[in-house]
């Protein structure tokens, strides 16, 4: 090595003093070996830190579900566990039998608690129950809202008052258990009341059209902050209780409500069934066949004593996500098997989204979930907004981040199913997106021309260009949606290999 050049900063900082005594020689060459030898164990604690860091990357996959609330982002998390974690799922399957019967009690209260609301206007002052309470239309033209519902066992003049009699008085009064009923399930769930969002039942829509709302906590919807505490609640104890006794204790909860249900079943049909109370429901525009978590026409199953909660039963039940929840889902089968996979689910309403950003970092795909039946539904929690545009404006904000910008991107064009239906029933997509024109009014030509639009988003708003991956999904259909997900968990696969091979 010759000497350093004269003009070199950097060398001239670090060459020795010239007038450097033997023992300052000895003294500075002891320092730099002594640097040496600790930059080495950085260095090494560095690379051993790395090695545990991307052996950890490569066996957990991260993967972020998004989308606006009811998108169908927890049912797709569920379809997850049913197809790759199938021993896991079994064991849980049994704790989702509490949020059914919940879902189904609502049901029925929220009915009855309408049918009480008409008894009293009836007794109070009869000769004005000929006028329906008012309706406020969110949507233009179509009046077809109660296309599903079940036929009425005998036909009420459509019009003039409802006239319920004591039979009605009999059931309400047979059926008041169930309020009780209900807070021992929110109890035993631990579920909290949603009081920032509107109820389902009181959302304008085509479909379901606003009427007055009901009393009482029918405009609450029941949320869970923590997915694994109300799992484990149920089986086991709360703290500073010896577990068994808690756990006998609500063994024999749970066995009351199966037994209350039981007893109130032939009840709860009989409301179901009478033509005076669909009549009520199609004056007041409830489309409650259309709520999510709806359980109606299927109380003989459920509510009998033996009843075992199907994998299409727990896809359809609702209990909202609030916050960002952790899964840790193993896969057990397909190609992942093996493989450890993060799935975040996050609550999907506006007060919730700010919660999502911190998760972008560090994450393998996002799952978009954008339901596309909703073109002419307004935001439960912002009634001037339409939730297609919503959905619309979330995907852009995805695309446009720049920390997801090597992020696989997976759009799920959800609800399939009941778009179909509801172009059926013969809502014009054009009424409700001028840019639709004269197209024809088929699920085909609809989910492709709203898939465009999510395309050329994508393409405007990416900071780089990245491949347009979608599916048309209806995730209540496990079978279905199983397919899609393999196709699905490859792509994952590859981007998480090839992002553990940047790191
Ligand atoms: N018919 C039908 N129902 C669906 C579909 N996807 C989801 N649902 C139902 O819609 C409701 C809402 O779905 P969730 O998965 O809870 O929605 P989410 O996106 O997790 O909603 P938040 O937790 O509020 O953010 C549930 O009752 C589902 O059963 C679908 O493709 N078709
Ligand atoms: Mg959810």
């Amino acid at each position: 090595m010759g000497a350093p050049p004269d003009d070199d900063p950097l060398a001239l900082a670090i060459a020795p003093p010239p007038d450097e005594s033997p023992e300052q020689r000895e003294a500075r060459l002891s320092a730099e070996a002594e640097a040496r030898r600790i930059s080495e164990v950085i260095d090494e604690q560095l690379r051993i830190e790395k090695a545990t860091h991307r052996k950890r990357r490569s066996q957990t996959v991260k993967v972020l579900l998004l989308g606006q609330s009811e998108s169908g982002k927890s049912t797709t998390l569920k379809n997850f566990q049913i197809t790759y974690s199938p021993n896991a799922w079994a064991e849980e399957r049994d704790s989702w039998r509490t949020v059914i019967q919940l879902n189904l009690v609502r049901n029925i209260n929220n009915i009855l608690d309408m049918l009480a609301e008409e008894m009293a206007v009836t007794t109070t002052s009869k000769p004005t129950t000929a006028t329906p309470p008012p309706l406020i239309a969110d949507v233009s033209d179509d009046d077809d809202d109660t296309a599903e519902s079940p036929p009425p066992t005998a036909t009420p003049a459509s019009s003039g008052p409802l006239r319920f009699t004591d039979h009605h008085a009999l059931l309400k009064l047979r059926l008041t258990p169930l309020r009780e009923l209900q807070r021992d399930l929110e109890e035993a769930l631990g579920v909290s009341l949603a009081e920032d969002v509107e109820h389902p039942l009181q959302r304008s829509s085509a479909a379901a059209v606003r009427g007055p709302p009901s009393p009482g906590r029918t405009s609450q919807e029941a949320f869970i902050r923590s997915h694994t505490s109300w799992k484990s609640r149920l089986r086991a104890g709360t703290e500073g209780t010896p577990d068994g006794v808690v756990k006998r204790h609500r063994a024999s909860r749970a066995r009351e409500a199966v037994e209350i249900l039981a007893g109130c079943r032939d009840d709860i049909r009989a409301v179901w069934a009478d033509a005076l109370v669909q009549e009520m429901l199609r004056r007041r525009r409830f489309v409650i066949e259309s709520i999510p978590g709806f359980f109606l026409n299927d109380v003989d199953r459920i509510a009998a004593r033996d009843y075992e909660p199907s994998d299409n039963d727990i896809v359809r039940a609702r209990l909202r996500t609030l916050g960002v929840q952790e899964y840790n889902v193993k896969f057990e089968i397909g190609p992942a098997a093996g493989t450890e996979w993060l799935m975040y689910d996050v609550g999907g309403s506006r007060t919730q989204r700010p919660a999502w950003f911190p998760y972008f970092d560090d994450c393998d795909a996002i799952i978009f979930l954008a339901p596309i039946s909703c073109f002419d539904e307004r935001l439960a929690e912002d009634r001037k907004v339409n939730r297609l545009e919503d959905s619309y404006m979330l995907w852009r904000l995805v695309c446009a981040s720049k920390l997801l910008q090597n992020t696989q991107m997976i759009l799920f064009l959800n609800k399939y199913d009941l778009l179909d239906q509801k172009l059926r029933r013969g809502v014009r997509v054009r009424d409700h997106v001028r840019s639709y024109g004269d197209r024809p009014n088929d699920v085909e030509t609809v989910s492709k021309y709203f898939s465009q639009h999510f395309k050329e988003i994508m393409k405007r708003h990416s900071p780089q260009p990245r491949q347009f991956r979608v599916h048309m999904t209806s995730v209540i259909d496990t079978k279905a949606t199983a397919v899609t997900l393999g196709i699905v968990e490859e792509g994952i696969l590859q981007a998480h290999l090839r992002s553990v091979e940047l790191i």
